[in-house]
């Protein structure tokens, strides 16, 4: 089998290429490149490893034809079109703990410079001006520092910030009262924290919810001589409300690492009393680049090469030890699912997965993206486990998934039903000797089958004869029969066959099967 060939686009740590080839990637460092060039060599890879510099587009996605896997060396993933790139069944990774310590200590070095205006100081300084009575500074002691956003980057902020004897309450909705104890801070809403900050230091990624969170008119509701700190994301702050609430004085200082258009070439904050910036350097640490570059490497070749799935923000996760263990399950599911919705008919609204005895005890989530994967074919054959979610919630489709405790006659058992104009249609397989996919019970007729390959599904009346006829009709029609199977209800009732073929089935031989007496259904199927 052909390794796996991964695209490094933008600067990253050498670490990364040498683990993507330690774990069995191809790998390519092209970094620079334009959006056109990118696009024309992007067809040829199955990962893409970023950091900030390449955005990843509809364009650029819809030319990656072979591409399983994007994985951000970082935490914010704007420059990736991830509803866009889930459609296409892409995963999209990122490495959510690599660089916020660096984050968090690039915050507070600039809480510090804004305290004691070291940036202007120094210039002037070099400048041969020696300006000892120009520069007055605040201490950071006993000060009050507002954290907009007490994740992991705020939470390093808030533990640093402790130490530095300020006083830290924090405004962030999902932070429980327990976590806030947890980490000695004040739990407040938003105008409080605007009224009682001496210094705000901004940590949501930026959402429709945090744009513009500080907009004018939450400028305008600040303490008179608060200091301002953005080291997570541009767009967070009205950037011209905040030139002329640092022109007027209102706001003491203002430092941002991040603007809301990058690179930041010509700001209009630039030049504005008290105002200070980095390029977007919050994560720009030997110690996190190294993090991150290790890990994004070590996540994406796990995919590629094992199917171990962490840290993706549009799939479950599966560690890379769960990965061997459920692929079995995987393939009886997809074959469950797809089995399910080549015989259905209609507006199917609604699909139950059930699993009972070992698989009850296994990690759900990635074995009812594998019945989706194969259930939602019927509807597209670009699907996969990362997009058959998405198109399932797209199409209305009511997925249920229940696990019962109780081993029944099988060891091992996964049913997918679904719920049909004329009443639910059911299937069911397990594993023989744990790793080999076998369907037991089709429609409530238990037969024993391996679905894989060519197929053919017949239901008749059950009759002498009938397999002579059905054969003869095949072997006419020079489709050789690799594999017979059986199940009926009762004696003289509807039998089902199910035909392992060698030759995929054409629509005229379909129509000669119907024509055969007693039957009642002819469907091809294909694994
Ligand atoms: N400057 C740089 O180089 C870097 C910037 N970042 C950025 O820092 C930001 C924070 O990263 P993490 O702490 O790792 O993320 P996180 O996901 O751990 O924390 C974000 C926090 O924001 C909170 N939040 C969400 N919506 C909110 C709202 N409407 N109001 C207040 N709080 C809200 C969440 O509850 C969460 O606790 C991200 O935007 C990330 O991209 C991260 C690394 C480097
Ligand atoms: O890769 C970088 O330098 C930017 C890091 C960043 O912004 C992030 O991880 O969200």
């Amino acid at each position: 089998m052909s390794k796996p060939k991964v695209l490094i686009s933008d600067k990253m740590d050498p670490n990364a290429a040498r683990i993507f080839e330690e774990r069995g990637c191809e790998v390519d460092v092209i970094t620079g490149e334009t959006p056109e060039e990118l696009k024309a060599r992007i067809g040829d890879y199955q990962g893409l490893a970023i950091r900030s510099s390449t955005t990843v587009t509809p364009e650029i996605l819809d030319a990656a034809t072979n591409l399983k896997v994007i994985g951000r060396a970082g935490i914010g993933v704007d420059n990736v079109d991830i509803p866009y790139a889930s459609g296409k069944g892409v995963v999209v990774m990122n490495t959510p703990f690599g660089n916020s310590i660096t984050t968090a200590e690039h915050a507070i070095a600039l809480i510090m410079a804004l305290a004691r205006q070291i940036p202007a100081a120094n210039e002037q300084t070099q400048a041969g001006e020696w300006p000892k009575s120009a520069f007055m500074g605040v201490e950071v002691t006993g000060k009050v520092l507002g954290l907009i956003g007490a994740g992991n980057i705020g939470s390093i902020v808030a533990s640093r910030a402790l130490g530095l004897r300020m006083k830290v309450i924090a405004y962030d909705p999902f932070l429980t009262a327990e976590r806030a104890v947890e980490l000695g801070v004040e739990k407040v809403e938003l105008d409080a924290l605007l009224e009682r900050a001496d210094f705000i230091s901004l940590h949501t990624p930026l959402t429709e919810e945090t744009r513009n969170i500080l907009s004018r008119e939450n400028l305008a509701k600040t303490k008179p001589g608060v200091r301002i700190v953005n080291c997570a994301r541009g767009g967070l702050i009205d950037e011209e409300a905040l030139k002329e609430s640092l022109e007027s004085g209102h706001v003491a200082g203002a430092a941002l690492d991040v603007f809301a258009k990058e690179p930041a070439k010509d700001s209009p904050l630039f030049g504005t009393k008290n105002f200070i910036c980095t390029p977007h350097l919050g994560a720009s640490t030997t110690e996190a680049q190294v993090n991150v570059a290790l890990q994004v490497a070590e996540q994406m070749s796990d995919y590629l090469v094992n199917g171990g799935v962490t840290n993706a923000l549009n799939m479950p996760s599966l560690s890379a030890e769960e990965a061997p263990k459920l692929a079995p399950y995987m393939g009886l599911a997809e074959k469950l699912g797809s089995l399910v919705g080549q015989l259905a008919h209609g507006n199917l609204t609604k699909i139950s997965i059930e699993r009972s005895g070992a698989a009850a005890e296994l990690n759900g989530k990635p074995i009812t993206g594998a019945v989706l994967s194969g259930f939602m074919r019927r509807y597209s054959d670009t699907v996969n486990m990362v997009n058959a979610p998405y198109l399932a919630k797209e199409r209305g489709l009511d997925v249920r998934e229940i696990r019962h405790d109780r081993e029944g006659v099988y060891h091992t058992l996964i049913r997918v039903t679904v719920d049909t104009e004329q009443g639910q249609r059911s299937v069911a397989g397990t594993l023989f000797g744990n790793e080999a996919p076998r369907l037991v019970d089709i429609f409530g007729i238990g037969i024993e089958a391996d679905l894989k390959g060519h197929m053919l599904y017949i239901v008749n009346e059950d009759a002498p004869g009938f397999i002579g006829r059905i054969g003869t009709l095949l072997g006419e029609n020079g489709i050789n029969i690799g594999n017979f199977n059986l199940g009926r209800h009762k004696e003289g009732g509807d039998a089902v066959l199910l035909l392992s073929v060698d030759q995929p089935i054409d629509a005229d031989v379909v129509k000669q099967a119907c024509g055969l007496e007693g039957v009642k259904v002819v469907t091809p199927l294909s694994f």
